[in-house]
């Protein structure tokens, strides 16, 4: 089963850049809309509760010239971002336990431990008609203890697979396609993210055919500086036919 996978663009940093500055160079919302215009099949946004990079009124603006899908990543212990995401019911909402001051992501839920509460806020998105991911790391039990939570995909967190590509890309990748193979078995849908690039993504699908959506944030826009942005995510494209 060769499954088309979708590439949906972060436009974190493009936030982040413009942050630098104040002012509103470059736009984020043209990123957006630049982004679905050069082939991405989504927009990925993580609001965080500094709103250092995205804004949250970045996200109200951006929902309305979405043409493609919009995923909402966040952690949905913040009120506020949960609010935010039933306001604009984005088509997917990636769930993230990332702390109040984290750098970047840096660990998948433990959805063993924290099943009832994730069973609990799962249901809340899901009866709102937003598709849910949640994001885990590449462990077997963990996404047998994501399918228990009702959630409709799992995204697996590809630091670690991204880091050890280069010393050995198979030893790299073994616990994410044995992982992506039980939540094959378990009827989840699967996506990745976090430091996939031009290196090292193409591999990845090929060991994972089955992968419905990476998203792709920092390497596209590093890329993007030498190679144009429109180019970049045509580039990028490529790496998942
Ligand atoms: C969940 C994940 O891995 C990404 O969303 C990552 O957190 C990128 O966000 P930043 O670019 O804001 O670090
Ligand atoms: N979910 C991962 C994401 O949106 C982007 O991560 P990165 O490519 O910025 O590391």
């Amino acid at each position: 089963m060769n499954t088309v996978t979708k590439l949906s663009v972060n436009i974190n940093k493009f936030a982040t850049l413009r942050n630098s500055r104040g002012g509103n160079n470059p736009d984020v919302v043209k990123a957006a809309k630049d982004a679905q215009l050069f082939g991405a099949d989504g927009v990925t946004v993580h609001p965080r509760p500094d709103e250092r990079h995205i804004r949250y009124s970045d996200v109200r603006e951006i929902k309305k010239i979405i043409t493609t899908e919009f995923n909402i990543e966040g952690n949905c212990t913040e009120q506020k971002f949960t609010d935010l995401v039933l306001e604009t019911r984005p088509h997917q909402v990636t769930l993230v336990p990332d702390a109040l001051d984290q750098l970047t992501s840096n660990h998948g839920w433990n959805t063993i431990e924290h099943k009832t509460y994730l069973q609990e806020m799962i249901s809340i998105f899901k009866n709102a008609g937003i598709r849910v991911s949640i994001f885990v790391d590449p462990v077997t039990e963990m996404v047998e203890g994501a399918a228990a939570t009702g959630t409709d995909r799992i995204e697996l967190y590809t630091e670690a697979y991204a880091a050890h590509f280069a010393t050995d890309k198979h030893k790299a990748v073994a616990p994410y396609v044995a992982a992506a193979e039980k939540a094959k078995e378990l009827g989840l849908g699967l996506n990745a993210g976090h430091d996939l690039d031009l290196d090292n993504l193409q591999f990845f699908k090929q060991q994972i055919s089955w992968l419905d959506e990476v998203s792709i944030g920092h390497a596209i826009v590093c890329d993007a500086l030498y190679l144009g942005f429109q180019n970049t995510i045509q580039m990028y494209k490529r790496q998942l036919l």
